[in-house]
């Protein structure tokens, strides 16, 4: 079995388990975020009146924070009020950050828990050696009636990324590179396993954004198994290890599907306007004159992100007649920055700081596209309108390519710049 099916067995109560299965298996944490007022609704719908496990679940207010319509604010009055009700501790409110990055920071998400949040980039939190993955309102709901879900057991594909990355070539890169060769519909469904020399020696900021991407892939969930890193970052955040169980795949394990990617050549790489699967070379592009950029969101907002923007960006300013925007994944990222001095020397060069959450990432607020903005973004997703206007076009890149861009107006290169 793979550490993926084991962790579905042991919360299931089985010692085996097969891809296809349905289960039903009890969930350690669900997430609810603020676009999903109906997941109390459907609770109550369905004869709700205590949440079975109130200590497993947490609310997040991010994709509208602050709330920019009083639709949006009473959402959240709404959710606040449920939390209050039903004993629910976990409500991370306006500011806080982005859903999967203040459940990593909790130090409630690590190997063999089971994570559920109403947020296809769940995905992300496999890079903790955890079972995570989205649901929409409905399953959510059950979980607050019952504490489990029903999963069927997806097949597992192996993506093994070996060779040490060139300068200027980030995670993002080789998972734009990635998604390019293999495109969205390559894991509908499935499980994918990062492994390979080159995961095992990224940092955890970096091995956040493969899993965060997978899902462009259809992925079900994503999987790093942990090791030092892992482990590592869980102590940094203060994590009690003891909460957590390592499990590992079976040497004789048969992938249903393995592909092997050799990054030694790589070289930036940038998602063009329309799909994130049109897929090619940042040097390709270059030139091609751009409105504003977007440094942040679940994908690339970490801490990571922010000191390559701020090497790059250190002394010199935003060009003229482009606006490039930060939005932090969490508060706790953002005041990191401010003690190392990135948002000194950021906001010197011209960069405008939003609050830590989704800002722009959907369109929703905090700098949303006009018609005929070009937007350089480090989030994941740029279908026609996903920023705002659909008559705006969305690059999505590396924050190294981003801040290049943002440098010299027009898409860059980072390697040209540093
Ligand atoms: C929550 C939901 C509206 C959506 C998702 O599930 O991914 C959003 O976060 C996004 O990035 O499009
Ligand atoms: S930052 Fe963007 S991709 Fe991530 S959860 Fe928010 S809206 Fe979705």
């Amino acid at each position: 079995m793979h550490a993926l099916e084991k962790i579905l067995a042991k919360a299931s109560g089985r010692n085996i388990v097969k891809v296809g299965e349905i289960v039903e298996a009890e969930v350690d944490l669900a997430e609810v975020n603020d676009l999903y007022l109906q997941v109390i609704r459907s609770f109550y719908e369905m004869g709700g009146k205590n949440v079975a496990c109130p200590e497993r679940v947490a609310f997040v207010f991010d994709h509208y924070s602050p709330p920019p319509s009083i639709k949006a604010a009473d959402n959240q009055r709404q959710m606040r009020e449920f939390c209050k009700k039903m004993g629910i501790e976990l409500l991370f409110d306006i500011g806080e950050g982005v859903c999967h990055q203040l459940l990593a920071e909790s130090g409630l998400v690590g190997p063999g828990k089971i994570i559920i949040e109403t947020d296809s980039h769940t995905t992300t939190l496999g890079a903790l050696g955890a079972f995570a993955t989205g649901v929409g309102a409905t399953d959510l709901a059950i979980i607050l009636l019952t504490g489990r879900l029903w999963f069927k057991v997806p097949s597992i594909v192996n993506i093994r990324i070996d060779g040490s990355m060139q300068p200027g070539t980030t995670a993002k890169d080789v998972i734009l590179y990635i998604l390019g060769r293999l495109k969205q519909d390559a894991a509908i469904y499935k499980a994918i396993e990062f492994t390979g020399s080159t995961v095992s020696s990224m940092p955890m900021d970096e091995r956040f954004v493969l899993c965060n991407m997978s899902v462009e892939m259809g992925a079900k969930t994503a999987y790093i198994q942990p090791d030092k890193v892992t482990f590592d970052f869980l102590k940094d955040i203060g994590a009690k290890g003891e909460d957590f169980e390592e499990f590992t795949t079976d040497k004789d394990f048969s992938y249903a599907e393995a592909y092997d990617v050799d990054v030694s050549g790589l070289v930036p790489q940038v998602a063009l306007p329309g799909s994130v699967d049109d897929v090619c070379c940042v040097k390709d592009t270059e030139g091609i004159p751009i409105s504003q950029v977007l440094i942040g969101t679940c994908t690339g907002g970490r801490l990571n992100d922010i000191r390559v923007a701020a090497e790059i960006l250190k002394g010199k300013h935003v060009a003229k007649d482009v606006r490039c925007l930060l939005v932090p994944a969490s508060k706790k990222i953002f005041r990191e920055a401010l003690t190392k001095g990135y948002v000194d020397i950021l906001t010197e060069a011209g960069v405008v700081f939003v609050t830590p959450g989704c800002g722009p990432c959907l369109g929703a607020h905090e700098g949303v596209l006009a018609p005929g903005d070009v937007c350089v973004s480090t989030s994941s997703r740029n279908f026609p309108g996903r920023m705002g206007s659909t008559e705006a076009s969305i690059y999505i890149a590396s924050p190294a390519t981003a801040a290049a861009s943002a440098l010299c107006g027009r898409l860059t290169d980072p390697r040209n710049v540093m």
